[in-house]
């Protein structure tokens, strides 16, 4: 029969996973609405977004790559305020008519709008970097590196100038459309046509039949790393839809109930957006998982014992660094058996997905 998402009651250990969603604390409610609300006005009034742009906080990037400073034993993304973004364009040669390029991000509890700026046209990266005492790190390292709060910022400031670059043009007419002045939308000079930023609902699951659970590996992993199912939700599909039909072929096991437990944004590779389950395997259906090779390496069950000792274990910092790569090139060399079964880090989707079915025995059972 068909499925049924729920959203799942865990006390307190849902809390936890509050941190990937950056929801703003109860008591800044009326606080919220007002930021909410001026955020929408400056998507919808340019002149405004602009003149707020003189006042507004800063985050920059070079090609994509956000800009990050030192900060105590590890690194910190930077607000820069307008006074000092204009200094960098200068350094940059740059005029500051470019302060205009930033796009829209957010606004603060005391109402200060923030913006993502991009500095490609600086070609000098190098002398930023000296006049702002910090470095333009590759998005893939600066994610697992910063706070929880950081990333976030981070890659939403990346997703967005990122579609900037790859939308320049209408699909409607071939013409290069206009952004607004926030940054959130681009619009057709010759048709009128309006493209927003969009990010590709991805389902990511963790299976569990009884007392283990499944994980997989790509090829493109780091040794030793095993993960949940994910894949992009075909076009018309829902989110059990989906779910089904990306365990059934990437595994060949068909599963019959489910929990929508949080979502994430995602950069890598563009912009997703995570929609985490948990889900049980059909009875009768998991002892032969049928692993579909074109895209992954290995699948299999793991015990909760097992799951258990890997999240004990350190992760080897060789392994993280190669974590999120792109391609096989770029994926770490080490021969696959040096390193024992370990879970993603932190800030991944499926980190948390595995790391709450461990701790909420009974997680499998909840919508038999
Ligand atoms: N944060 C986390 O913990 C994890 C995140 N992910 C992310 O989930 C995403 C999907 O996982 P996959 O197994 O790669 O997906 P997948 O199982 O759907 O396979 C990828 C293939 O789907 C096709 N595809 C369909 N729509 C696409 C779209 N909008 N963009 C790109 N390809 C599309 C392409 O042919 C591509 O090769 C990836 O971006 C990956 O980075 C995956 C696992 C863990
Ligand atoms: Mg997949």
């Amino acid at each position: 029969g068909p499925l049924t998402p729920r959203r799942a009651a865990f006390d307190g250990s849902l809390r936890r996973l509050r941190l990937l969603a950056w929801t703003e604390p109860r008591r800044h409610l009326a606080g919220y609405v007002r930021q909410v609300r001026l955020v929408q006005e400056l998507k919808e009034n340019d002149a405004k977004c602009r003149q707020a742009m003189d006042s507004g906080l800063y985050l920059l990037f070079h090609r994509l790559a956000p800009f990050v400073q030192r900060h105590n034993s590890g690194y910190r993304a930077t607000w820069l305020p307008a006074a000092e973004a204009l200094r960098v364009l200068d350094v940059g040669g740059q005029p500051p008519e470019r302060l205009h390029d930033a796009v829209l991000l957010d606004c603060t509890p005391d109402l200060t709008p923030r913006f993502a700026l991009d500095t490609a046209s600086c070609a000098n990266k190098g002398a930023l970097e000296a006049a702002l005492d910090g470095s333009f790190m590759k998005m893939r390292s600066a994610f697992f590196l910063l706070s929880g709060k950081d990333a976030h910022m981070l890659s939403k400031g990346q997703a967005l100038l990122r579609w900037h670059g790859d939308h320049r043009f209408s699909g409607r007419s071939g013409r290069l459309s206009l952004r607004d002045a926030s940054g959130s939308k681009r619009t057709c000079p010759d048709t009128g046509h309006v493209q927003y930023p969009q990010m590709a609902p991805v389902v990511i699951v963790l299976v569990v039949d009884g007392d283990r659970c499944l994980l997989a590996r790509k090829d493109i992993h780091p040794p030793g790393m095993y993960s949940t199912i994910a894949g992009f939700c075909d076009i018309g599909e829902n989110v059990d839809m989906a779910v089904r039909r990306e365990v059934a072929e990437e595994v060949g096991v068909t599963v019959s109930s489910l929990n929508f437990v949080f979502s994430q944004h995602w950069p890598f590779p563009s912009s997703s957006m995570m929609l985490a389950c948990h889900a049980v395997a059909e009875e009768g259906h998991t002892e032969q998982i049928s692993v579909d090779t074109t895209e992954l390496e290995d699948a299999r069950w793991f015990s909760r014992d097992e799951v258990h000792s890997a999240f004990s274990r350190p992760v080897p910092p060789e392994a993280l660094s190669g974590w999120a790569v792109s391609s096989p090139e770029e994926s770490s060399q080490a021969a696959p058996g040096d390193v024992p079964f370990w879970v993603p880090p932190k800030w991944t989707v499926a980190h948390w997905l595995i790391r709450e079915w461990i701790q909420v025995p009974k997680l499998g059972l909840m919508s038999r």
